[in-house]
């Protein structure tokens, strides 16, 4: 069982926290890692460095969402870390986003289990009292972008097959209220209204002009950036920057966390639509045959 934002859920079988293996890196931090969610800790530094590992592209599927879920919790009930970096060890993908094999072809009750855990890492990651930095060295598309956004600073590397954005629209699905709080909180409505309809993945240099990420560097400088990012914002004291995270973040936050039960059933009945089951069956299909 594992404890998420207040209450219990159970784990499903499939998820091996059995698995879980905790060492002590060399300057005697607790290093732990899952299958699926690596974390370099810096015990000195007060850094962990989150590395998301679910190949080929890091979908988040149930198993890696609960699994993120707990070392987040982790993460956040241990003093050592003030800041977290989150990254990717999948080369040339920050992560493709949602599973949609989670949301194609299974049942009402499946469905309702994958978007609590996916509400749950939105609020765990947007509502985290530690420093998040993202160092996105990858395409990070819908859900992986909207990871990327929860963070306080992101630094984006230099690559023009790494875009990010919200594109639901072109799977013919549509991002919650809570995916375009976050998109409006960061980009302002304009440039959000155009980026959401059109479902939008913009190229690092578009990124950067429409404010979707803080900053673009060359892929070989994205880690040493994020950690001097870092650093800046460590050297605010936890209280005073908490205080005002809050401040910017509750109403957002509070906006889901009031209507948590609605959004599940609406994105229940709007999945099992046999329309958009059609829609995204179509969309994986035409992942798969891109290859051939
Ligand atoms: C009343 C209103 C109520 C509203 C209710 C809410 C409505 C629903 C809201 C749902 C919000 C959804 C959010 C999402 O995140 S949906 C996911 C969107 N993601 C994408 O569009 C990305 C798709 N992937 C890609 O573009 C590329 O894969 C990528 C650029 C990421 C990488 O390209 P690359 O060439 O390196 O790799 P491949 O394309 O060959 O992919 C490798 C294999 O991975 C599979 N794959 C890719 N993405 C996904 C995914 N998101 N989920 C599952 N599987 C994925 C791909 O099919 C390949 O598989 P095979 O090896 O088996 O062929």
């Amino acid at each position: 069982m594992a404890l998420l934002a207040g209450r219990t859920v159970l784990l499903r079988a499939g998820v091996r926290l059995g698995a879980e293996a905790a060492t002590r890196g060399g300057n005697g931090a607790r290093r732990f890692a899952s299958h699926r969610v690596l974390v370099e800790p810096d015990a000195a530094a007060g850094i962990a460095t989150i590395k998301l590992k679910n190949p080929p592209v890091n979908s988040l599927s149930l198993e890696f969402l609960t699994e993120l879920i707990i070392c987040l919790e982790k993460l956040e009930n241990d003093k050592t870390f003030r800041g977290i970096i989150l990254t990717s060890d999948c080369p040339g993908i920050f992560s493709a986003g949602l599973d949609l094999r989670e949301m194609c072809g299974k049942n009402p009750a499946h469905y309702a289990e994958y978007w609590r855990a996916v509400q749950e890492i939105w609020l765990k990651l947007y509502l985290s009292n530690m420093v998040l930095v993202a160092a996105i060295n990858g395409a990070s598309p819908a859900g992986g972008c909207l990871m990327a956004l929860t963070c306080d600073y992101r630094v984006l590397a230099d690559n023009p097959r790494y875009r990010i954005g919200l594109n639901e629209t072109l799977l013919g699905i549509i991002a919650p209220f809570w995916f375009k709080d976050n998109l409006v909180n960061t980009i302002g409505h304009r440039a959000a209204d155009r980026a959401l309809q059109l479902g939008l993945l913009f190229p690092p240099t578009e990124a950067l002009q429409v404010g979707m990420v803080d900053q673009v560097v060359p892929e070989d400088q994205i880690h040493s950036t994020a950690l001097s990012v870092m650093s800046q914002w460590l050297a605010i004291p936890d209280h005073a920057r908490q205080l005002t995270k809050s401040m910017m973040r509750k109403a957002t936050a509070d906006h889901l966390i009031k209507q948590r039960e609605a959004d599940i059933q609406n994105f229940v009945s709007f999945i099992s639509k046999d329309s958009i089951q059609k829609s995204l069956q179509v969309y994986l299909e035409k992942l798969k045959q891109k290859k051939h």
